[in-house]
């Protein structure tokens, strides 16, 4: 079995890493670098899995998947790019970097793949995009495809469109969210218990979304199906519609877009 190394396990690194775990990979498989200390205890005392320095987990593994934030990304990089040798794989799942800035920093014929995952990977629902930098062979992408698939679905994109799924799938659990609280806090202003409001909200959620992949139906007919002519579907989404949400949804995606853009520049 080959090595896996995690460098930064905060949200993501350890949703990667509980997945491995879940998915059957052995904790002597697995290294993890972390540069806080209380967070390195925490996650050797929850997985069991050896905290070690970002260059030890580099040295040691044939894959390392870079999940710190990419304001850190030029940095780990430099600590690490002294004992990355070829055939190595590293797999980026950093918003905003490009396979270029990795590479550019890492000796030639270690491939690099990117990927934008998201959170419900943590309950093995995740969605992960992923794209080959350069020097990445079909063997490497398979290797990162398989990764990912630990934790949900893959698909794979060319790089150029990893801007805008970060902006949709990336965050895109956090608009979701957003929803969620808005209509519980609405039923809460209607009158109803917070507890009620929270299960009625998180169950249709989850019904809605059950209706939409298994039925395969679009969204539009599924939302006409629910909509009674003159009714009270029709009376809330005129509102929305009133109140702009759609355009709302597509200026957030923009701005989404734009900042993973920025983020590859540094900023
Ligand atoms: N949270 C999310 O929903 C998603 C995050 N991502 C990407 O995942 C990456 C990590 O994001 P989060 O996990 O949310 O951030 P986070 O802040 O929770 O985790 C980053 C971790 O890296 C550690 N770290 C920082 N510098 C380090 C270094 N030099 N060596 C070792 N560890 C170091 C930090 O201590 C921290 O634990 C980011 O690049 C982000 O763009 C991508 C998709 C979704
Ligand atoms: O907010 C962020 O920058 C990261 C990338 C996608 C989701 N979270």
């Amino acid at each position: 079995m080959s090595q896996t190394a995690i460098l930064g396990a905060g949200v993501m690194g350890e949703t990667l890493l509980s997945g491995l775990v879940r998915a059957g990979r052995r904790v002597d498989n697995l290294l993890v670098g972390e540069k806080r200390a209380d967070r390195a205890k925490e996650l050797e005392d929850r997985y069991g899995v050896a905290v070690v320095s970002n260059v030890e987990a580099a040295q040691k593994s044939d894959t390392i998947a870079l999940v710190v934030k990419p304001q850190d990304m030029g940095d780990v990089l430099d600590e690490i790019a002294s004992v990355l040798r070829p055939g190595q794989l590293l797999v980026s799942l950093a918003a905003g970097i490009t396979t270029a800035f990795i590479e550019a920093r890492v000796p030639e014929g270690v491939a690099v793949v990117r990927v934008m995952p998201n959170t419900p990977a943590l309950v093995d629902e995740g969605m992960a995009a992923i794209s080959p930098g350069s020097h990445c062979s079909e063997e490497d992408l398979a290797e990162a495809e398989a990764l990912m698939a630990s934790v949900g679905k893959v698909l794979r994109i060319p790089e150029r469109q990893q801007d805008a799924v970060t902006a949709i799938s990336g965050s895109g659990p956090a608009y979701i969210f957003f929803v969620v609280e808005s209509m519980i806090e609405a039923g809460v202003h209607l009158g109803l218990p917070r507890s009620t409001a929270t299960d009625l909200v998180v169950q249709t959620l989850v019904g809605s979304a059950k209706m939409l992949r298994e039925t395969g139906t679009h969204p539009t007919v599924l939302r006409e199906q629910v909509t009674s002519p003159a009714g009270t579907t029709a009376a809330a989404l005129r509102e929305l519609e009133i109140h702009r949400v759609r355009a709302a949804f597509l200026a957030a995606m923009e701005a989404a877009r734009d900042r993973s853009r920025e983020l590859a520049e540094g900023s």
